[in-house]
């Protein structure tokens, strides 16, 4: 049984509806092209397949090398004339560092084009160029020459380097490396003539490189506190409200007594023993310090070690900060007088 398409292929085919099909464009390789054996389509013969449309040439980095005017160039012999930079077939010189290379062997006899770009040393750092291409080029290999970095195909010497790469934050993962392909630069080969730095023997471990953290004032052992559990109603608060209030008198002497001069034969009968109050004396001045025994944080006992005697040392060894002439002075019994004198227990005019 026929199929269903053949009467209307039969009809339209009487009608005339169906003719051959259209031929290509014949395309004639120019003179030009057939010597420097450029594919640029070819003639189609009937009956031969024609050849698959070959690949738009990449031309991106000489559009953008191409002084803004946008137009599609070709680096081949037909811009020779223009000063775009480009590709030179220079063999580069001993002293260069083969940076870039195309994938595949190199045939300098066949039509694969090979592109080193060479970091020059003698230019400081800036990275120079050259790049090499073999003389017998194909506009392809000439496409992949310049597909090469920009800057590496027009850095000149003189000109400013690339920034640096940033340096990967700490705590991150170094970038990958670099894939080393055809058209990316390939790390330099020559290590071995500059070795890098700080790359020796590392230091013996000693202790401070341990994990231990370093000796800081906070690491050093605390003393153990000497304080000790007060008795209800002797806060330091409570000490404050009865050492202020304007009607306390804590100097234990009678009521409207002057400031007393007090020499040492005065103070070594005021130890807090037998009934008498226990004097000191803080920076040349005579504290009654008994109504403060029972609120003091260290302690009686400790408090006492100054009773009747110069504490100022003593004080000023265990807090110094504390504030004692605030503290103690509804307790001034009066001032030191370290020389004996002719009258004990003599009143201050
Ligand atoms: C000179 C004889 C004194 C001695 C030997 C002495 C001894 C001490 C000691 C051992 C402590 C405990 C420190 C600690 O480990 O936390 C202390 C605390 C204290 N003392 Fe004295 N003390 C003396 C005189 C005084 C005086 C005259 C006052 C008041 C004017 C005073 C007020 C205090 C205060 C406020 C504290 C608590 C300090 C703090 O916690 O930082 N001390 N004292």
């Amino acid at each position: 049984r026929p199929p269903a398409w053949l009467p209307v292929f039969l009809r339209n085919l009487q009608h005339g509806r169906l003719g051959p099909a259209p031929r290509p464009p014949l395309i004639k390789k120019s003179a030009k092209d057939k010597e420097r054996n450029v594919v640029t389509g070819g003639e189609i013969r009937q009956g031969e397949m024609p050849p698959p449309p070959s690949p738009p040439p990449l031309l991106l980095p000489v559009i953008q090398q191409d002084h803004g005017q946008g137009k599609l160039r070709r680096l081949d012999s037909a811009c020779d004339d223009e000063t775009t930079p480009k590709a030179s077939a220079a063999v580069p010189p001993d002293d260069l560092v083969p940076l870039f290379t195309l994938s595949g062997p190199a045939e300098p006899s066949s039509n694969v084009a090979v592109a080193v770009a060479a970091v020059a040393k003698t230019a400081s750092t800036v990275p120079a160029v050259a790049a090499a291409a073999a003389s017998n080029t194909s506009t392809l290999a000439a496409n992949r020459l310049i597909s090469a970095p920009p800057t590496a195909a027009a850095a000149a010497p003189g000109l400013m380097a690339p920034p640096p790469r940033p340096a990967a934050p700490p705590g991150l993962m170094a970038p990958p490396p670099r894939p080393t392909s055809s058209l990316s630069p390939a790390p330099a080969r020559n290590n071995h003539l500059h070795p890098a730095p700080n790359r020796g023997l590392a230091p013996p471990l000693s202790s401070s490189s341990s994990l231990a953290p370093p000796p800081t004032h906070s690491a050093k052992p605390k003393k153990p506190s000497k304080t000790v559990v007060l008795e209800p109603g002797h806060s330091p608060l409570d000490w404050a409200r009865l050492s202020g209030h304007p009607s306390s008198d804590l100097r234990g002497l009678p009521p409207n007594s002057p400031y007393l001069r007090v020499t040492p034969s005065m103070l070594k009968k005021q130890k807090g023993r037998k009934g008498t109050d226990a004097w000191m004396v803080l920076g040349g001045k005579v504290y009654n310090v008994s109504p403060y025994v029972p609120f003091h944080p260290g302690g009686g006992p400790e408090l006492l070690r100054g009773a009747g005697k110069d504490g100022t040392k003593l004080f000023g060894e265990v807090h110094p900060w504390v504030n004692y002439e605030g503290m103690l002075s509804a307790c001034l019994v009066g001032i030191w007088v370290p020389v004996e004198e002719d009258n004990d227990m003599e009143a201050m005019d």
